[in-house]
């Protein structure tokens, strides 16, 4: 066992390459197994990277006998809702077939610990706000699903093999670091901040899905958390089970919801520019309002978030995507 490597599958994509930021800061050395089928080369600036597919168990089992980590962190997944709703096969290939690959490897490899990247997808529509721990997971996508179903495991794996395991339910991951260095790049990018952004720097308009929902304004809410603060919850969470922490899933979220006009307001506000916008009919799968109550991850873990105010979360993304760094 190499005791400060950490395995990051993912770590070459948004909330991954800042987890291994995060974990170089912190004295562990990240290896990130990512295939770059949406990650990139560049976003790889902390350790060594292994290219291949998780589909490939064989490259996943030989990348754990070679680092023999000392822990995973699991990030590599697809993660669409709307693509998952028109392909459930391929979320169930890429995130729980993947995802047994990688058990399997480490059980294998006897690597006995896994930070995981669950979501509040797995909520569902959510019938008590702010939504703890115990809320009922009853998804209503194949992604939320498939994620869930990756839970299950984790704890299947700790009962039979003794795996450690955390399950960090993200509420939505925003902004970029801090320091600029990396940031939020998906294709097709389908976030709110990011596409109010573009359409405040000239392009597409932004469609408002939704302005009848439940809520003072019309439009969802939802609880924006900084990349940098889902990093750092990340360590925590590695430390923790590094210390002999139990199994458990934490939310990571900030109790405080944002509309989608609230947002985008705050995007004018920031850039200066107006944000043009289109008023469209509610996205399918789209409920009204999830916060998240992250009350076991602040006492847990003793994580605050510190620059998730929406301000931050505009700004630093804004810094990004108006000057990304070359390379
Ligand atoms: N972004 C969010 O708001 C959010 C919210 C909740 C949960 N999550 C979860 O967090 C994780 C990271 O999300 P993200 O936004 O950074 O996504 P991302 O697409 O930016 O990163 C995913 C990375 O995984 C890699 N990958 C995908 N399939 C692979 C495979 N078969 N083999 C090897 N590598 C593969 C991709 O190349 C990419 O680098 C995902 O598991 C996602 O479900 C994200
Ligand atoms: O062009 C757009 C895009 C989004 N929205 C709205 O903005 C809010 C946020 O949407 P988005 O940024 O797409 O995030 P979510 O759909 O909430 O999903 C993210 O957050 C989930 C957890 O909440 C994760 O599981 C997903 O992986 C991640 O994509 C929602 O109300 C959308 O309807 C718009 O009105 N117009």
């Amino acid at each position: 066992m190499t005791e400060r490597t950490v395995l990051v599958t993912g770590g070459a994509g948004y909330v991954g390459s800042h987890a291994c930021k995060a974990l170089a800061q912190a004295g562990y050395r990240p290896v990130v197994l990512d295939d770059l089928s949406r990650g990139f080369r560049k976003a790889v600036r902390w350790g060594p990277l292994v290219e291949a597919d998780l589909g490939d168990a064989a490259a996943v089992a030989a990348a754990m006998g070679e680092w023999r980590p000392v822990a995973v962190m699991h990030f590599a997944a697809l993660a669409y809702v709307g693509e998952s709703m028109g392909d459930p096969g391929l979320y169930y290939r890429a995130n729980v077939a993947n995802t047994l690959n990688l058990l399997s490897a480490m059980v294998q490899a006897g690597v006995p610990r896994i930070v995981f990247s669950s979501t509040c997808a797995t909520y569902g529509d959510p019938i008590r706000v702010p939504i703890a721990e115990d809320h009922p997971q009853r998804p209503v996508n194949p992604y939320g699903e498939t994620k869930l179903a990756v839970e299950r495991m984790l704890h299947w794996f700790g009962v039979c093999h003794g795996l450690g395991w955390t399950a960090l339910r993200y509420f939505n991951a925003a902004g970029a670091d801090p320091d600029g260095e990396i940031g939020e790049n998906h294709e097709p990018e389908t976030h709110l901040i990011p596409l109010a952004i573009d359409a405040a720097r000239g392009g597409s308009p932004l469609r408002v899905f939704g302005t009848d929902y439940p809520t003072p304004d019309g439009t969802a809410i939802r609880d924006y958390i900084h990349v940098a603060d889902l990093a750092r919850a990340h360590v925590l969470s590695l430390g923790r089970l590094l210390e002999g922490g139990d199994s458990r899933a934490l939310n990571l979220g900030t109790g405080t919801g944002h509309s989608v006009k609230a947002v985008i307001e705050a995007v004018s506000r920031r850039t200066n520019r107006e944000v043009p916008v289109i008023l469209a009919p509610r996205r399918a799968g789209d409920p009204p309002a999830l916060v998240a109550d992250a009350g076991e991850a602040r006492k847990l873990l003793g994580w605050q978030p510190a620059c998730s105010d929406m301000a931050t979360i505009v700004d630093t993304a804004w810094r990004w995507h108006s000057a990304p760094p070359p390379g």
